[in-house]
């Protein structure tokens, strides 16, 4: 799998860069980010389902024909996640790859929604991701956040019991910094969720919709006025729209960019003619997220690895772009402080050497 992940065209020194890079991830999914070893383990215990149980062959389950079907795969392995224990396992081993590729941070993305419709008492739900929080800080030195998100288009009554889940203070757990809006987005218009990020960002969320990944700008402008967005998931249709990019830039308003993601779902053609460059040139404060990465056939590593190539980074850029992460993320200024100068050395050594 490793292998398949290293890009011809970037040299393997800064593959080497990378891999021992501080890092933080701001978009990335937790039912995503399965491994094929967890998801075949869940399917082997669910005969049912019809994802596959070999690891082999969920690298061909993953390839998708259009976003549609990405959503419908991802709904599958949803539906494979049915204990507290699924939940702890899954979440504990996703901390595990991301300290293996020295992530110091990351806002992990759950869909509560998804899971207490298919059974899973919420407070069991809560309590699984949480021990898992702890258990990856103590052991790995991960920084765990949650944000939830709505599945838009499970509608407004998805809306109602996520906002609940995440401003209940008797159930909503305490890694929690965000709210998101995720799913489709073609019919699912982003005003018609501003009552609930009002009550969300009342609570004091945080507020981070996907939007423009598969519509155009105007769903980014939605996003920002109507649910106040701090960072917008994907933004990739904000290249056809001078002006957003411009305001994007000027309000230094992050954008959660998934490249290899957007190639996987068809939401762009190819990675040469990812938007990724168009943003970076309009100074527009750009982060780097494997979304789903076993679903892509892709890990984070790989992604600051694809950006290198994009935008023609050196170590120098690398570490620019890591620290854009932290910058971006909602880290408290000390645990910000602390990964910036993590970077900074490591860069600094890596140069010297
Ligand atoms: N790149 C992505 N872009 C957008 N979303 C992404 C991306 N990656 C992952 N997701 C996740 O996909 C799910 C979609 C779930 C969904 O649409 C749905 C629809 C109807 C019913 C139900 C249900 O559970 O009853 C769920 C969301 O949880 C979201 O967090
Ligand atoms: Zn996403």
């Amino acid at each position: 799998m490793t292998e398949r992940l290293v890009d011809p065209a970037v040299p393997r020194d800064l593959h080497a860069f990378i891999a021992g890079l501080p890092k933080a991830e701001l978009h990335v999914h937790h039912v995503g980010s399965a491994s094929p070893r967890i998801v075949s383990e869940l399917a082997a215990r669910h005969p049912d389902s019809k994802v596959p149980t070999d690891p082999e062959a969920l690298v061909d389950y993953f390839q998708f024909t259009d976003f549609a079907h990405f959503i419908d795969v991802y709904l599958s392995v949803v539906d494979l996640i049915r204990t507290p224990e699924d939940v702890r396992l899954l979440t504990y081993e996703v901390a595990r790859d991301m300290a293996r590729q020295q992530v110091r941070y990351a806002e992990l993305t759950i869909t509560p929604y998804s899971s207490t419709r298919r059974g899973i008492d919420e407070g069991a739900f809560m309590d699984a991701i949480e021990d898992a929080r702890k258990a990856a800080e103590a052991e790995f030195g991960t920084v765990l956040r949650w944000c939830f998100d709505i599945p838009g288009e499970a509608g407004l009554e998805a809306a109602e019991e996520t906002t609940r889940l995440a401003t209940d203070d008797r159930v909503r757990p305490e890694g929690l910094v965000s709210f998101g809006l995720g799913g489709p987005e073609i019919g699912v218009g982003r005003p018609q969720f501003k009552p609930y990020f009002d009550r969300a960002i009342a609570a004091g969320l945080h507020s981070v919709p996907h939007a423009g990944e598969t519509t155009g700008p105007q769903t980014v402008w939605d996003a920002l006025t109507e649910l106040r967005a701090e960072r917008i998931g994907h933004g990739t249709s904000s290249a056809q729209d001078p002006k957003l990019l411009a305001h994007l830039a000027e309000r230094r308003i992050p954008l959660e960019v998934c490249p290899t993601s957007n190639i996987a779902t068809r939401a762009v053609r190819t990675l040469d003619e990812h938007p990724i460059k168009e943003f970076t040139r309009a100074g527009v404060l750009v982060t780097v997220n494997s979304d789903d990465p076993p679903m892509f056939g892709t890990d984070l590593n790989n992604e600051y690895a694809v950006a290198a190539r994009l935008l023609d980074l050196d170590e120098r850029g690398l570490a620019d772009l890591a620290k854009n992460a932290v910058e971006a993320s909602f880290l408290d200024v000390p645990g910000k402080a602390r990964i910036r100068d993590e970077i900074d050395t490591y860069t600094a050594a890596w140069l010297a050497s």
